[in-house]
This record gives C-alpha cells, sequence and structure tokens, in this order.
C-alpha cells in the first residue's frame, strides 16, 4: 500500500476581531488568509477507474474546501459570538454585510480547529485528513496534524 500525501492551496480575505485579546489585533482587520489542505490516502489502482492513478481528484478536494471554508469565508467578517462583539456582528449584518458568528475566538488556531471538523465531515471514507496549514501573514502561520490529535 503506497500512501501519497495530496495539498491543495486556498486563498480567502477575512475580516475578524479577537475579544479581549492585548494588542492590536482586538480590532477589527483583515488577513489574505493562506490555506493548505493535505489528506492522505492510496492512488486508485484500477485501469476501468476514470481516477485512476489518484488519491482523490484535485477539483473534488477543491470542491469540498471551496463550499465548507474558502466561499463561506471570502470577504466576509468573523466574529466570536460568546462575546460583545454580536452586537457589532448584528449591526453590520443588519447593513447587509457578510458575517460570521462562531463559539471561539477566530484565531488562526481555532479557525483551524473548526475547518479540520468541516473538511473531515466531507471527505471519501477511504480518505484522511493528514494536516492543515493556515498562514494568517506573510510571516505567522498555525498548523493542525491529525497525528497531533
Ligand atoms: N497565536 C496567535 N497569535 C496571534 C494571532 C493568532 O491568530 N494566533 N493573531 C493575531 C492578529 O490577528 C495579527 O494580525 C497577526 O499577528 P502578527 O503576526 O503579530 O501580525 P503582524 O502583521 O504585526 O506581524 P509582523 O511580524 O509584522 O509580520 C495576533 N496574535
Amino acid at each position: 500500500m503506497n500512501k501519497i500525501r495530496i495539498t491543495k492551496k486556498f486563498g480567502f480575505e477575512t475580516g475578524h476581531a479577537i475579544y479581549g485579546y492585548d494588542g492590536k489585533c482586538s480590532n477589527l482587520h483583515g488577513h489574505s488568509y493562506k490555506l493548505y489542505v493535505t489528506v492522505i490516502g492510496t492512488p486508485i489502482d484500477d485501469y476501468n477507474h476514470v481516477k485512476n492513478g489518484m488519491v482523490i481528484d484535485f477539483t473534488d478536494l477543491k470542491n469540498i474546501v471551496k463550499s465548507e471554508i474558502e466561499d463561506v469565508f471570502d470577504h466576509a467578517s468573523v466574529f466570536n459570538k460568546n462575546t460583545p462583539h454580536i452586537e457589532l456582528a448584528k449591526e453590520l449584518k443588519d447593513r447587509g454585510h457578510d458575517v460570521i458568528l462562531v463559539d471561539y475566538q477566530p484565531t488562526s488556531e481555532m479557525m483551524l480547529i473548526d475547518f479540520a471538523e468541516k473538511i473531515k465531515n466531507r471527505l471519501p471514507e477511504n480518505i484522511a485528513l493528514h494536516s492543515l496549514k493556515l498562514e494568517e501573514t506573510s510571516s505567522s502561520f498555525a498548523e493542525w496534524y491529525a497525528s497531533d490529535q
């Protein structure tokens, strides 16, 4: 069994504010997030299969991550609904802005935990989520590894 890792890179522009944080990131601001999604599996070995030689079609992986994360988070702002930021979020939403309410602090770490669950739920049975990397700025990133959990 030859296990192979497949990675696809995604990007989305998202606003967030870290409520209660003791620095500039408590302000509403945005990032050009880069998300690297790595799955692992065995390439299909069947000449009659249209996906022969693939662990997962890059296009299928793209469609999963786009619909679960990229399309949802792109040009939206994320707020922790358990903080007074819920008022700000409500105001923005009422004025037609795209707002995502989450029940965690929207740090890179917590967003990755959320993304890992969303992606795992959509992967075919024979393919596992291996790791995620989320770049918040050109010098800051967080990683999630299945082997660490
Ligand atoms: N562990 C974490 N620390 C911080 C997070 C985070 O998600 N996890 N987030 C922030 C802010 O959102 C901030 O935008 C990013 O911080 P930082 O890398 O310090 O950003 P800078 O642009 O100031 O970094 P440079 O060193 O100038 O590139 C804060 N901390």
